[in-house]
Formats: structure tokens, sequence, C-alpha cells
């Protein structure tokens, strides 16, 4: 089974600006370019795991998502195979720029590319962040969490959960807002799926820190350096996590958190929640006027 969110990849026109977003605002540390230029970030002893290529437009490249070893991954990529899903083996070459020692990738119904990873190259001991922080909650609960916009919210869950073995941890049903949250470890959510009819899209990576402090100060630098903060500091209701959502360079969102729950599969039911926090997370004027995440028409990307 999928154990963790092991990478993010996208490409965007301002990728360069992430070198300063990434490590003044972000707090994360920068390693090694890529061949192509692109920037990368560390938020622990992985290599990296946040990949910002140059591209023309915004656009998420894929995500990656690690198994506990190859056999694991092959006896998953066996399974997927004999439920009819096609599912490609990744290059040497790509494996390499992904920094993991084997892949193989599938593109979800509207053609997001999920790619499935083992052996990722660590480097223990190396990881300092980019700013005074006291550091970021990743390792075996992997990157963060990614919130991805869909068109069908059952045609996701069934691709999501019945295909690809997410397990769901609750759901959000408003009026305006559907959203269903999976784990895959004691990360009470990895991936999440929002419904906007007729849109595809991805909305933000959330990073968690290993403190209050460390988001407070995430909020101050963000003003400081001018990143509009889309929503105010809020609690969730489904994770209990403390954050707030900024810009960046790429039309994404960075939810920046802190003191999410840890779930345990033998005891956790999934609920359904009325509303998406306890308190807080209001939008802000800039939030208003900033379309949610990377957008494309279903029909666009289906054509
Ligand atoms: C409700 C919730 C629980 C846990 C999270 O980590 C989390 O990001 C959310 C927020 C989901 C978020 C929202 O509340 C407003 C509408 C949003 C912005 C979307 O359009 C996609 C994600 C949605
Ligand atoms: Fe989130």
């Amino acid at each position: 089974m999928i154990r963790e969110l092991a990478y993010l990849g996208v490409g965007s026109p301002r990728y360069e600006e992430w070198l300063t977003y990434g490590t003044t605002v972000l707090g994360c540390a920068l390693a090694a370019r890529g061949e192509d230029g692109a920037v990368r970030l560390r938020v622990d002893d992985a290599v990296h795991r946040i990949t910002v290529r140059p591209g023309e437009q915004d656009e998420l490249l894929y995500t990656g998502w690690a198994f506990t070893s190859e056999v694991e991954l092959a006896a998953y990529v066996d399974r997927l195979r004999l439920g009819g899903i096609e599912v490609t083996q990744g290059t040497a070459e790509e494996c390499r720029d992904r920094g993991v020692a084997v892949m193989s990738w599938v593109t979800d119904p509207w053609g997001a590319r999920l790619e499935f990873v083992a052996g990722q190259h660590r480097r223990p001991g190396t990881f300092w962040p980019g700013r005074q922080l006291s550091g970021f909650v990743a390792d075996d609960f992997g990157l963060g969490h990614v919130v991805l916009i869909v068109p069908d919210l059952a045609a996701a869950d069934a691709f999501y959960a019945d295909v690809l073995g997410f397990t769901l941890s609750d759901r959000v049903d408003e009026e305006h807002m559907k959203v269903r949250f999976y784990h895959c470890n004691g990360r009470h959510h990895s991936l999440a799926v929002a419904q906007v009819p007729g849109k595809v899209g991805f909305n933000h990576l959330m990073l968690e820190v290993k403190s209050l402090d460390d988001v407070g100060t995430g909020l101050d630098l963000a003003r400081a350096a001018g990143v509009p903060v889309l929503r105010g500091l809020g609690r969730h209701t489904n994770d209990l996590m403390t954050s707030f959502y900024m810009a960046t360079p790429s039309s994404f969102q960075i939810e920046y958190g802190h003191g999410g729950i840890i779930v345990d599969d033998l005891t956790w039911i999934a609920a359904t929640n009325d509303r998406p926090s306890l308190w807080g997370h209001e939008l802000t004027e800039a939030g208003r006027a900033t379309p949610p995440g990377i957008l494309h028409d279903v029909e666009a990307v289906l054509a």
C-alpha cells in the first residue's frame, strides 16, 4: 500500500522565485538544482521533496507516492494491472531525476500523474532549515498533504479509494464545499479532493512545522515579503491543524500549519463535518481576488 506523499513536481515560469520564497518564507533548504535548472527544496533528510521546474505555465506535473519497498511496489503495480489500470514504468533517467530507486506511474481520470516509488534517496543528519525554524513534520509522515480539485467527487473517490487504496479519513459536506480527505499513514490526510464542477486542478500543498511559533513567524515573514495571505489563521475541524494559506509564485497555494492529529486505523471512524474550520481561516481580500489554485476546464483536459 501507499505509505507517504514522497514528493511533488510543478512547472512554472516563475520557478526561480522559489529560491528565496522557499527558503526565507517557507524555511525549506535548497537542494542541488535540476539539470533543467529546476529549483529543489528539502524539508527533511530526503534529498529533495519539492521540485519547481521551468515551464511555460503553472502546472502540476506529478505527485510522488512512496512504498515501504520495491517488493511492495511491484505487488501493488501487479494488482493495479489486474484491475485493468494502465501502469507505465519510469525510466532510469526519471528515477535519477526524482531521487528514487524505482518508479511506476499512472494518471487519474483527469490526467493528473501519480508516481509510485520506492527507495527515495536520503542523507541522514543533513537537513538544516532555510530560516530560523524548529523544523518540519515530515520523515515517515511524508511531505505534507496535497489538495486536488476534481469535477466529480464520486468518480474521484472511486479512483483514489477503491482503485488506489487511499483510506478515507472524513468529509466536509457543505452546499458550496464538498471535500474528501484520505490518509496512507498517521497523518490525518496526505491527499484531499475538493469538488469544483467543470474544473480540474491543484489547490494547495500543506507543510506542517514543528511549533506554533514557526507558523506565526511564517505569517510575519510572508507579510513582510509581500506574499499574499489568502486565508488567515484558523483551525480545521477534522485534523485540528492550526494554519493559514498563502500564495506562491506558481498559482497554487501553501497551507502552513502545526498541530495536526495522528490517526490510527484501529480506532478511526470516518465522520462528516459540516464546516471546514473550528474558527478562523477567513478568506482575505487577496484570497477573494485569487482563483483557487492551478485550474483547468475539464473539457480542455479530456480533449
Ligand atoms: C476543510 C479542510 C480541512 C483540512 C485541510 O487541510 C484543509 O485544507 C481544509 C480546507 C479545504 C479548503 C476549504 O476549506 C475551502 C475551499 C477549498 C479552498 C477549495 O476550494 C479546495 C480546498 C478547500
Ligand atoms: Fe489542507
